[in-house]
């Protein structure tokens, strides 16, 4: 199995080129992140080919964080920000050479929200598929993102074929799913059709995955038999040193190790 490391919570201690340096000496196949906008788009570039990491995903910015937003993208009247912020993310994503946006829904409900999160997402499609890049949609559970406009896959998979474009792909994020939804089982085996990035964390206290209610040898296993074969994205809370929470990585690595 191939791991990417979320730096949004791993090693986000560390400015953003020094965190794709310490993934790669943790052992991760791949990094993702949040937003990194901050960081200047050639100096997260150098840290890529330094490494040989690629870079999976990254966030549309959220819009006025301190005024509550979450995303912009299914917010009606806020459209001119939403596609700005989906220009932005590709642009960023260019030029670090990263394979998918996740263009962030944000709070809001109803059929309004609805059309408005289906034309920025065709919006989005056509300005990603150009150049190869994904855009990914992820329901977020309702502890974490009271609100949010986009919480089920089975919401996502509805918007997914309304949109009906190649470019566009589900997020599925195990911690999410296993709060909102369960069956994580069967739900990974149904949507793999759609599915552009797997991401977990324990549920429910979003930490490594080594403990919890889901159990991860399990679900590893399952993504494995699947023929899933793209990094899944770590993006847990580490508690301490991102280090010292590895010890799954080596336990996930040995017992999937070939035998000679
Ligand atoms: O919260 C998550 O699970 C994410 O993957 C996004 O980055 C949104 O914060
Ligand atoms: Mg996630």
């Amino acid at each position: 199995m191939k791991f990417s490391a979320n730096l949004g919570f791993l090693w986000n201690d560390l400015c953003l080129p020094d965190a794709i340096r310490a993934a790669k000496a943790a052992g991760f196949d791949a990094v993702e992140c949040h937003w990194p906008y901050d960081v200047p788009a050639a100096e997260v570039r150098a840290a890529l080919e330094e490494t040989g990491l690629p870079m999976l995903g990254l966030n549309t910015r959220r819009g006025d964080v301190g005024a509550g937003d979450n995303g912009l993208s299914a917010l009606t009247g806020r459209e001119v920000e939403a596609r700005a912020a989906i220009t932005e993310a590709i642009a960023y994503a260019r030029a670090t050479q990263t394979r998918a946006v996740h263009v962030m829904a944000g709070y809001s409900a109803g059929p309004e929200a609805h059309a408005s999160f289906v034309a920025n997402l065709r919006f989005a499609c056509a300005e990603a598929a150009p150049h190869g890049i994904t855009i990914l949609i992820e329901p977020l559970n309702r502890h974490d993102a009271p609100g949010y406009f986009l919480q089920t896959t089975e919401q996502a998979r509805a918007i997914i074929a309304e949109v009906d474009h190649p470019a566009l792909r589900l997020m599925f994020d195990c911690y999410h799913v296993q709060i909102m939804e369960g069956d994580l089982t069967r739900r990974l085996t149904d949507l793999q059709p759609l599915i552009g990035h797997i991401q977990f964390a324990s549920v429910p206290d979003r930490g490594a995955p080594d403990h919890g209610e889901v159990d991860y040898a399990d679900i590893f296993a399952t993504i494995a038999a699947l023929g899933y074969d793209l990094a899944l994205g770590a993006e847990y809370k580490p508690v301490g040193k991102t280090e010292n929470t590895l010890g799954w990585l080596d336990l996930t690595r040995r017992s999937t190790q070939k035998a000679p």
